[in-house]
């Protein structure tokens, strides 16, 4: 698991503002804080990536190169994945895209509890990919772990990162337990959960602080 806090850095400034009340008020800078995570965590998974050696020429001369080997597909849950998808695809300029309509749906018989609902998900094939799958908050870890195996019918990649804002400790836990194979990278982890499964401290609901209530 990689976790961008932990070594003091400008990420941390980023942060501090998303979780901030009186500057989540400034929805603009809200979703453009988590862009910017998303641009730092794309930067540090880059790092991890094979790339072709070879030879550019410039106007002067020739210069020898490095070229991403992979093709990268992102990955993103709606809604409020958006402005972390676009993060990433600032830096993966040419990656392919795959997007996934799911939330957290509530049990008519029981408020607090609730299960995933997915009704729309379009992906490229995935096969021999690196797939990074993203979204702002890992609470349980159940949105993540869904979609995941929902998106392997579109082909098995040949690795998987998936990326988070901030997460819960729990959600760490069961996405480690359930999915070894997928690299986590994450903003920052947060102790627990309350009773509506919200990330405590976290910061909020991502998708009504980017985009207004639902
Ligand atoms: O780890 P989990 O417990 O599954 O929770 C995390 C999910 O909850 C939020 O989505 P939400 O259902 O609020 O949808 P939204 O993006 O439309 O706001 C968040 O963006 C994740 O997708
Ligand atoms: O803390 C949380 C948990 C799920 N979704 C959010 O937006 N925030
Ligand atoms: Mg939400």
């Amino acid at each position: 698991m990689y976790l961008l806090s932990q070594k003091p850095s400008i990420a941390d400034h980023y942060l501090a503002e998303l979780r901030d009340f009186n500057s989540q008020k400034d929805r603009m800078r809200f979703r453009r804080n988590i862009e910017r995570i998303g641009e730092l965590l794309a930067y540090e998974i880059s790092k991890t990536l094979t790339f072709r050696t070879g030879k550019v020429e410039t106007p002067l001369g020739v210069a020898s190169s490095r070229s991403l080997l992979q093709p990268v597909v992102l990955g993103t849950i709606l809604r409020a994945g958006l402005p972390l998808h676009q993060g990433f695809l600032n830096i993966f300029d040419h990656a392919d895209n795959a997007f996934i309509g799911a939330y957290r749906g509530h049990h008519i018989s029981d408020e607090d509890d609730f299960e995933v609902e997915m009704d729309y998900i379009t992906s490229p094939d995935l096969t021999g990919k690196t797939l990074i799958l993203m979204d702002p908050m890992l609470a349980t870890g159940r949105s993540l772990e869904k979609v995941y195996h929902a998106l392997l019918r579109f082909g098995i990649p040949s690795q998987t990162h998936i990326a988070a804002v901030i997460a819960s400790a729990e959600g760490v836990n069961f996405l480690q337990s359930r999915m070894p194979q997928c690299r986590l990278w994450l903003g920052a982890v947060d102790e627990k959960l309350n009773e509506q499964y919200y990330i405590v401290p976290g910061l909020g609901d991502a998708g009504d602080l980017s985009f207004g209530p639902k």
